[in-house]
């Protein structure tokens, strides 16, 4: 039933939704050396163990398939099985987000990775019925330098594949003012912003993404239920929140499942959004994601359908895929 239902993804990682047996395929065409060439074995090392303690054990099992995400075909594959993974359960448009920094190793630069994606998105919305767009991410953990080539490199294919710019990676306290300069040149280019906050840290890095870097969406958002201030903030300006439950589980951004915040800012009116973040990391998909959330929260049909009309609104696609997305409900 779930899996027929029209879906929109606003928050997936590539590097973190590559397929295992595809990790395995370019790693053999491109004479990679790889811990294992099993399929579970592969699986077992990318997906997250049971007892991840925090997002920084969770950010290590990208290691893996970046590895295999470092020559234009790699990443034109990976970029295309996203689009047909997702199209196979319904989804009718998705934004998919990179580093394009973690893809220099074979040579190429910020612009040919970035190209590479697109053809990959390019090609497969030729074959399925889904649309695709490109959310460029920054590394926190890295320079302003690289952010700020980041910005450059994608500023030709806005509106062309590339919609916006993101942050990603561990999350500190107070991260934002360290990259305030290069976002708020982002968005005078024309990027629409959305920031990785409240994952791992408090509300006040969602203040901070919101009133310093202009974000429009915020990644996860989660801890806003323990700060009134920031809640407020998201309410008010109608910030979408991009969640993803099994991540926060995973992450220990949330505790208790039983305590997950979505129905209760839904019901609240704050605009959520559902969401895999990272689908082989995580070992699910957005199935999977409205399944836990029905089976354990009171949600029913209309619930989803608003979520849907929520996750349209929030899309940074243009008015026609927009109008094309509403038909499907
Ligand atoms: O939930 C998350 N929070 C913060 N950073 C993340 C999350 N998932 C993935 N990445 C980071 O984003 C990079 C580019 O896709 C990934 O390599 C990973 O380091
Ligand atoms: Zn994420």
């Amino acid at each position: 039933m779930t899996k027929k239902l029209p879906k929109i993804e606003l928050h997936c990682h590539l590097d973190g939704s590559v397929r295992a047996n595809t990790i395995i395929d370019i790693a053999k065409n491109e004479n990679i050396t790889l811990p294992s060439f099993d399929e579970n074995e592969i699986k077992k090392l990318v997906q997250v163990p049971e007892d991840c303690t925090s997002l920084n054990e969770y950010l290590k099992r990208f290691d893996l398939p970046n590895m295999i995400m470092q020559t234009k075909e790699g990443l034109e594959r990976v970029a295309f099985e996203l689009l047909e993974d997702a199209a196979s359960e319904n989804v009718k448009y998705i934004e998919i987000r990179f580093a394009p920094q973690l893809h220099t190793q074979g040579g190429l630069s910020f612009k040919e990775i970035i190209q590479s994606v697109i053809n990959g998105i390019n090609k497969a919305e030729k074959i399925y019925d889904i649309r695709g767009n490109v959310i460029l991410s920054c590394l926190r953990h890295m320079s302003v330098e690289d952010a700020d080539l980041t910005v450059e490199s994608g500023k030709e294919f806005l509106n062309k594949g590339v919609v916006a710019i993101d942050l990603a990676g561990p999350e500190e306290e107070g991260f934002a003012v360290k990259f305030k300069s290069v976002i708020d040149k982002a968005r005078g280019y024309g990027y629409k912003v959305t920031i990785h906050a409240g994952e791992a840290a408090s509300g006040q890095n969602v203040i901070d993404a919101i009133k310093l870097l202009g974000a429009q969406r915020i990644g996860h958002g989660v801890r806003i239920k323990d700060m009134k201030e920031a809640y407020d903030l998201v309410k008010n300006n109608n910030v979408v929140l991009e969640m993803c439950p099994t991540s926060n589980i995973q992450t220990k951004a949330i505790e208790d499942f039983k305590q997950y915040p979505l129905l209760d800012f839904y019901k609240d009116d704050i605009k959520v959004t559902l969401n895999t973040d990272n689908r082989t990391v995580s070992n699910i998909d957005l199935t999977d994601e409205i399944n836990l959330i029905s089976d354990n929260f009171k949600f029913n049909n209309k619930d989803y359908k608003k979520i849907y009309l929520n996750s349209i609104d929030a899309t940074f696609a243009d008015e026609e895929t927009k109008a094309w997305l509403r038909a499907f409900i």
